[in-house]
């Protein structure tokens, strides 16, 4: 039997719908949301990504903006830069798009960004917090895997899962963010020996690699759900992830398309992680705003529905 297709897109705008009214909640405090990305270059995952998270934070009532600069920027510029949106008040959050083109020091860019602006969640300060589980910002694109595990009512406790890939961005967080959540957590990488064997051992598996198709049908374990973060170009200039997808719905229960799975939720966590931010800035609880901001985008889609008015 095929797998479940996990809908992605579809909870990412639940989570937008929410992140919404929380904005306009901010907003009223005098705390409207305000994101800036900043691009450097022009890695193409990244253009996918700021095309997208654009329109995203605009629809959610966010102010948004993009800063590209020249591949040659010195390092120095991007320092200055990320000092003056540090010291903006209508910045609560600060992305620096990676990789970095060569010849500038990520590291050193991170660690220039405020810990309560950094909505990517990389600073060493939001990197420990991560691994202490003390309150801070969690990456994105893994607090999104989580979200659609706990939102397809996919168990985690005590359940084997292997990630694929060992990135600050990606694996590793996620790695962490499963451990917290009491999964047996394994992390593989490109010098694990057997990948494919011991990828059928997971019952939660997930592919952060970059290498279109690299995992198998034959790699999956019966009943397994599957999360594949990968974003690669096809030959036709389509994306494509790191799990070859028509294969391993033979096998999985249930299973993140690309595009329309992991993607779009990593939009929806970073608005989030913005509107926190804001929040704490407005003196607020972030989670009680997106408690009571749940309750209210319920009540108003199932107002919608039951006017006909469905999304
Ligand atoms: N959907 C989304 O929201 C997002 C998607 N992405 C995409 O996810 C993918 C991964 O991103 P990121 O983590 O930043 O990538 P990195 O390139 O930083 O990390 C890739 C990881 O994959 C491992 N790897 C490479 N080749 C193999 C192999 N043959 N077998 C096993 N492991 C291998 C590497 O191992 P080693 O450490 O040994 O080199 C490394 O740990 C990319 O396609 C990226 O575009 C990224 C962020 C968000
Ligand atoms: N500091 C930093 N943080 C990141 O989180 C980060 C980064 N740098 N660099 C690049 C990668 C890549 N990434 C994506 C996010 C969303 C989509 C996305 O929206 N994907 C849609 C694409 C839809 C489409 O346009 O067809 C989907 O998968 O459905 C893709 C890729 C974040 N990254
Ligand atoms: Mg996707």
């Amino acid at each position: 039997m095929a797998a479940e297709t996990i809908d992605g897109k579809g909870i990412a705008a639940l989570v937008r719908a929410e992140v919404g009214v929380a904005a306009q909640r901010l907003t009223a405090a005098g705390q409207r949301p305000g994101l800036t990305v900043v691009l450097v270059g022009e890695d193409p995952a990244s253009q996918v990504y700021v095309r997208n998270k654009d329109r995203a934070a605009d629809r959610a009532g966010f102010r948004v903006e993009t800063r590209k600069l020249p591949a040659q920027t010195p390092q120095a510029e991007l320092l200055a830069l990320v000092a003056e949106l540090n010291a903006d008040e209508a910045v609560h959050g600060i992305l620096v798009q990676l990789p970095l083109p060569g010849g500038l020091d990520a590291d050193a860019v991170v660690r220039a960004i405020d810990p309560a602006k950094d909505v990517d969640g990389l600073h060493p300060d939001n990197v420990a917090a991560l691994w202490m589980g003390t309150p801070g910002h969690r990456p994105c694109t893994p607090s999104g895997c989580v979200e659609l595990l706990d939102r397809t009512g996919i168990d985690i406790a005590g359940r084997n899962a292997v990630v694929i890939g060992r990135s600050l961005l990606v694996g590793k967080p996620l790695a962490a963010l499963l451990l917290a959540r009491n999964a047996t957590v394994t992390i593989a990488h490109s010098r694990t020996a057997d990948l494919a064997g011991l990828a059928r051992g997971a019952d939660i598996l997930v592919a952060a690699v970059g290498r279109a198709e690299l995992v198998r049908g034959n790699w999956i374990k019966p009943g397994a759900a599957v999360l594949d973060v990968g974003i690669n170009r096809g030959a036709d200039g389509s994306l494509v992830g790191d799990v070859a997808f028509d294969e391993a719905r033979e096998r999985a229960a249930a299973i993140t398309p690309v595009p329309g799975g992991v993607g779009p939720m990593t939009i929806a966590m970073l608005l989030r992680n913005t509107a926190a931010a804001a929040a704490r800035r407005a003196g607020l609880d972030a989670e009680q705003v997106f408690a009571e901001a749940r309750l209210i985008a319920a009540e108003r889609s199932a107002s919608a529905a039951g006017s006909g008015l469905a999304r």
